[in-house]
């Protein structure tokens, strides 16, 4: 795991946005993993500005986020598919059809799964993805104590997690209980693993993550050691507890 210091969320964003913008040109039919929440957040407003700018498109790229939230209307403003769509699909020229979302709708949620584990093979590996991490060290929506061999499959959200994520919403009840996941097995197939971590709140985690070689179904991020390329980029803030170590 390489692990890049920058100063602020502002950087971490810029750097990130980057990498994608050179592996899009590089190879226009790139496959994203996205991930959402509010750390890429800016990562998203830089790819727009580029995407205006400079033209970089993404007609051929195709998208795979990580999650969706069971029960949650794609139209709904707290399901992610609505996320992703305001903050950046309806702003670049991804075609509708290259965009991969799990639907929390579904009547089956275990065949909603198999078929988001298959699309994601079907579509021949993800070239770089994005990650976000939980305080509780979880990626994607997988919490602390999932299989280290998951694919995409459904899982109750820790309370810390529903408390992190209710200022999403209007009320701590409104936040649902389930999601659907890329399971860590699922993330780890990605070529190129990009991390981010940015503020004080991240800091313990981070800490937990990068001051032991520990690979733990407890800290799932820690499964991230096992994979070859993985880079986490990261604030001032977010290792503040680690160079005082
Ligand atoms: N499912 C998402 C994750 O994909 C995200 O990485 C994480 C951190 O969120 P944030 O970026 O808002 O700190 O929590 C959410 O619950």
């Amino acid at each position: 795991m390489k692990v890049l210091e920058v100063k602020n969320y502002e950087e971490m964003s810029s750097i990130a946005a980057n990498m994608i913008i050179e592996l899009v040109k590089s190879k226009p039919d790139a496959k994203l993993g996205l991930a959402t929440g509010g750390t890429p957040i800016v990562l998203y407003k830089e790819l727009i500005q580029d995407y205006r700018k400079n033209g970089t498109s993404y007609e051929q790229v195709c998208t795979y986020n990580l999650d969706e939230y069971v029960g949650m209307d794609p139209e709904d403003s707290n399901s992610y598919r609505y996320f992703m769509e305001k903050n950046l699909f309806a702003h670049i020229n991804v075609p509708e059809s290259h965009i991969h979302i799990p639907d929390g709708t579904a009547e089956d949620l275990k065949a909603e799964c198999e078929r988001y584990e298959d699309e994601l093979i079907r579509g021949g590996g993800i070239d770089i993805q994005i990650l976000g991490i939980g305080s509780n060290g979880h990626i994607g929506f997988n919490e602390p104590g999932t299989s280290f061999s998951s694919h995409t499959h459904i899982v109750k959200l820790a309370e810390t997690t529903r408390k992190a994520n209710a200022r999403f919403f209007h009320s701590l009840e409104e936040v649902p209980t389930e999601a659907i996941t890329m399971g860590i097995a699922s993330i780890l197939k990605a070529n190129q693993i990009l991390l981010l971590a940015s503020g004080i709140n991240k800091s313990e985690v981070m800490r937990r993550l990068l001051t032991t070689d520990e690979v733990d179904e407890q800290l799932p991020a820690s499964a991230l050691k096992k994979h070859p390329n993985v880079t986490i980029l990261a604030d001032d803030n977010a290792l503040s507890l680690v160079r005082k170590k």
